[in-house]
């Protein structure tokens, strides 16, 4: 199902909530709402869904109008499914109930799934891998499959749109990491656009074909994953979603001159015109090389985290703290005085620079 929503605001008393939003779901797509706590993800999900009425502007649903101030499409009519942090199942029914339930009152229904209710229970708990839990009562369920059943009663009745609120959000660090998979491999087979709100940049980034980002009740940017990772159109967006270092510096004609290292300049491998104006070069952690023996900038190394693949280190320099992302054999010492060195290629092909890097340890500097 396309969704339209055109200069959509929401304001309770005088705090504006959402501001002029304007966004198209494309029919059949993944599109991730990412923001920080209180930005009005959650806000503008609840519009999308039909619990709340905008103050301005309107939501189309192919091509029908379903909110405006003066106009307000109930939730039952509206065809759609949804999914929550609390997965808010019913503690008394079995998962094959919990499938079979939407089926049997969901409105929306077409008359052969509702004819062919046991097979399509069936398919489901196939999808959601419960095949051999359908007579469990949640209780006896973990949360990664007490999650999936509230997948699997969501996308029973073949609802044109799937909104999801931080739906991994209580699970642990291990399962939220496997579940993206297998929403993703919902998400292919069934076909069912998809809304699903985070926080969580890592998870919009692996699962989604769009990334919204908001900011304070306005979209900061839209675009895909790599889109929004590479270039970053805002600072907000370039240090929410990757953590990019916001350097400060002039920009002269394609080369940016860093305050901290006036002596030397970057090329611009595409930053935007708004971090232009601002006199910002937004460099990613693992666009940093550190080095002992010389380099670009000078710096102290003030804290080390352990990533499993990679070292983040924290370096004081005379513009502040930068995080910078290196091999594990690189290792520094707390206090120790070292350099960074701006990698001199464009992200996208930052991997390869990554693999080389053994080997060209002192020769970029
Ligand atoms: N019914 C309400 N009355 C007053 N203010 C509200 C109401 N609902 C939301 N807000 C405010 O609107 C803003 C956006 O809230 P929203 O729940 O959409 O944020 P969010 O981005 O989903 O945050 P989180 O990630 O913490 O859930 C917040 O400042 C919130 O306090």
């Amino acid at each position: 199902m396309s969704i339209n929503i055109t200069n959509v605001g929401r304001r309770f008393a005088r705090f504006a909530a959402l501001k002029r939003i304007n966004l198209t779901i494309k029919d059949g797509e993944f599109l991730a709402i990412l923001g920080p706590s209180g930005c009005g993800k959650t806000t503008l999900l609840r519009l999308i869904a039909g619990f709340d009425t905008p103050s301005e502007g309107t939501i189309e649903m192919e091509g029908n109008k379903v909110s405006s101030p003066k106009h307000h499409l109930p939730t039952e009519k509206r065809n759609i499914g949804m999914v929550f942090q609390s997965f808010a199942l019913w503690p008394h029914m079995t998962v094959r109930k919990h499938i079979e339930f939407p089926l049997k009152h969901h409105q929306f229904v077409n008359q052969s799934l509702r004819k062919n209710m046991e097979q399509r229970t069936n398919d489901v708990l196939k999808i959601i891998k419960l095949q051999d839990l359908a007579g469990r009562m949640p209780a006896e369920l973990s949360g990664g499959q007490r999650q999936r059943v509230a997948l699997g009663r969501a996308i029973a009745p073949e609802p044109k749109v799937l909104l999801m609120d931080e739906p991994l959000s209580s699970l642990d660090a291990e399962l939220r990491i496997a579940m993206r998979s297998e929403l993703q491999e919902i998400h292919r087979l069934t076909g069912t656009s998809i809304v699903y709100v985070t926080h969580d940049q890592g998870e919009a980034l692996a699962m989604a074909d769009r990334i919204v980002v908001m900011n304070q009740g306005s979209i900061e940017q839209i675009g895909t994953p790599q889109e929004i990772y590479t270039h970053p159109r805002t600072s907000f967006v370039a240090h929410f979603v990757g953590k990019a270092n916001l350097l400060k510096g002039s920009w002269q004609g394609r080369r940016f001159f860093p305050e901290e290292a006036a002596h030397i300049s970057w090329p611009d491998f595409g930053v935007s015109k708004e971090l232009k104006q601002e006199s910002i070069y937004p460099v990613r952690p693992e666009q940093f090389f550190i080095r002992r023996d010389g380099g670009e900038i000078p710096g102290t190394i003030t804290n080390r985290q352990y990533q499993g693949k990679a070292m983040r280190y924290t370096v004081q320099t005379a513009g502040g703290s930068r995080q910078v992302d290196t091999d594990l054999t690189d290792y520094f010492q707390l206090g120790e005085s070292v350099f960074l060195v701006f990698k001199t290629i464009p992200l996208a092909d930052a991997k390869e620079v990554e693999t080389g890097r053994s080997e060209n340890v002192g020769e970029s500097v």
